[in-house]
């Protein structure tokens, strides 16, 4: 009986070594094939033992399965916490080397930014934040995790292809092979460049005309009370859907917020927006356009456009919303700076002489040029985007699978990450990482985006602001976004006295109501705005 239980245990403690071995070589393998052994190695193992030594006495599975499990946990666990591990001399709390849970929560709650930057400042730039997995807030290193010699996107993005049932769509944000993913950013690029950027502006004019109508009929009869990042996620969608006249009706900026965890609902609804779309507009010079040209009309036309306006509608809407939102925000809680950028743009209103109201109904005035050049507009939307990154942890790389490892230096510093590891940017901690913008860290200051390199008031290196990330996988729709959010906030300001809702909604709430899933989500901004007199 003894030797009987003393061979089953072996046989399984044998058996769980080998697993683990297994795993570790060949990791990441389909849930499958790990479910299949998992559940079938230890009574197959102890049956074909007994099967084959008659001598051994019963077969007994349950004691097969409990020693197979405890020496495989066993293993795994001093395998994460050994100095073997490639990982092993990163620094991070203990918990974090054996397990992912608390990091999951983190992201559960949409807190993972405050979590991960908390990390950062007691470990450093580098930290060890799961078994398997690295974040980076080092500046030397950007480049060659995101940049062209960098790593292609990482195993985040696994089963992250879209499928409405019957068909699966690939996407470019989600595409993890390095050949692939250039092949499919091409179109996106020719949808980018600054000659389509133009065409944009015509289609962009409008909307914020009509935003801006809607937001002063509302305030006619003096003070509107309005939820303004409601207002400004429909404003972003109004293109697409016409959320402005007819409401939200769809529910789609609902679905949209929670859009990061109801990826195929959502997506469903893209897909029948994009038929929609892909049969009645395709001949507008807007994204579609250009990607539809970009195809040459091949079959993969509906596939592209599918995917595109999926995506399209995912990096686009809710991004430029965000960060709208937060520059109301923090302008209305620094109301010096919000002075100054309202002097700015009175001004150059003034001097384009774009107070003429009759001017602005016609989609033909464009001055997204003259825009750009407005220095503290674009300072107050970088300083905007360094505290709150649209992406704020979620630059995922990881070695191209079939290389081996990918190798990174910074400094004296160097670290091999073998496959099966991987590494996250995480902006928020990296902007707010004071070795490169200093001093008064976290506070909302634009003119640090205004001193030379030798001003000695500020450090401010541009080198480790990223908010578009960089590279290769870089922000496809960069010049669009930014063109989008100075019209918006140029007008919002010129046309409107806006202040917080108090004592009614506490603006403190904002802060607390933002969540990292992904992309930075809001909760509700509520303002007190009324129209400023013109002359
Ligand atoms: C303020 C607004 C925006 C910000 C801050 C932003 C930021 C980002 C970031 C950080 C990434 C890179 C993710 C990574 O490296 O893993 C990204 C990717 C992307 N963004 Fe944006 N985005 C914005 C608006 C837009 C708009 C308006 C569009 C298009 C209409 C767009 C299209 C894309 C696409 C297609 C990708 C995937 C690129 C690739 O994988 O090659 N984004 N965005």
């Amino acid at each position: 009986m003894v030797a009987n239980l003393q061979l089953t245990a072996g046989a399984n403690v044998l058996t769980a070594l080998a697993t683990h071995m297994w795993l570790k070589t060949y990791d990441p393998v389909s849930v499958w094939a790990a479910a299949s052994v998992l559940l079938c190695a230890p009574p197959i193992v102890t049956y074909g033992l007994h099967t084959l030594i008659p001598t051994s006495g019963s077969y007994n599975p349950a004691l097969a399965y409990a020693v197979f499990y405890v020496t495989l946990f066993v293993s795994v666990c001093a395998y994460r916490l050994s100095p073997f591990h490639p990982l092993a001399k990163i620094p991070g709390p203990v918990i974090l080397r054996l397990t992912k849970l608390r990091i999951a929560w983190a992201a559960y709650i949409g807190k993972n930014h405050i979590y991960i930057k908390a990390l950062h400042d007691r470990y450093g730039p580098i930290v060890r934040t799961g078994p398997n997995e690295l974040s980076v807030i080092d500046k030397d290193l950007l480049p060659q995790i995101l940049g062209n010699q960098g790593m292609p996107k990482g195993p985040q993005w696994d089963g992250r292809a879209f499928t409405d049932g019957t068909r699966t769509f690939d996407t470019l944000i989600a595409s993890r092979n390095t050949a692939q993913h250039a092949v499919m950013r091409v179109p996106w690029n020719k949808a980018f460049t600054s000659d389509a950027v133009k065409n944009y502006e015509e289609l962009l004019v409008p909307r914020v005309m009509e935003f801006n109508d809607r937001l002063k009929s509302l305030s006619a009869s003096g003070t509107a009370h309005v939820n303004i990042a409601k207002w400004l996620s429909n404003f972003a969608f109004s293109a697409d859907f016409g959320l402005m006249r007819e409401g939200d009706k769809g529910q789609r900026v609902k679905m949209m917020d929670k859009a990061m965890y109801w990826v195929v609902k959502f997506v469903k609804q893209g897909i029948q927006d994009s038929i929609v779309r892909s049969q009645k507009e395709l001949k507008k010079k807007d994204i579609f356009y250009y990607m539809g040209e970009a195809s040459g009309g091949s079959e993969t036309d509906f596939k592209m456009i599918v995917e595109s306006c999926i995506l399209a509608t995912v990096a686009a809407a809710d991004t430029t919303a965000s960060v709208l939102c937060n520059a109301m925000y923090s302008l209305l809680s620094n109301p010096e700076k919000y002075k100054t950028l309202q002097q700015e743009v009175d001004k150059f209103f003034a001097e384009h002489d774009i107070d003429a109201g009759a001017q602005l109904e016609g989609a033909e005035v464009k001055f997204g040029d003259a825009l750009a050049g407005l220095k503290y507009l674009n300072a107050v939307i970088n300083e905007t985007m360094r505290l709150f990154p649209v992406v704020p942890t979620g630059l995922h790389r990881a070695p191209e699978p079939g290389t081996g490892s990918k190798v990174l230096q910074s400094g004296s510093t160097v670290i091999v990450l073998p496959e099966g590891n991987s590494v996250n940017v995480a902006l928020y901690a990296l902007h707010r990482n004071p070795r490169y913008f200093y001093p008064h860290t976290e506070a909302f200051i634009p003119e640090r985006w205004l001193s030379s390199s030798e001003d000695k008031d500020f450090v401010t290196v541009r080198d480790a602001y990223i908010p578009f990330s960089m590279g290769p996988a870089n922000c496809a729709g960069r010049p669009l976004a930014l063109m989008e959010m100075r019209y918006s906030l140029a007008f919002l300001i010129r046309n409107f006295n806006m202040e917080f809702d108090t004592p009614k909604h506490d603006p403190a709430l904002w802060i607390e109501g933002l969540r990292d899933q992904y992309t930075l989500q809001k909760g509700e901004l509520h303002l007190r705005l009324s129209s400023r007199n013109r002359a």
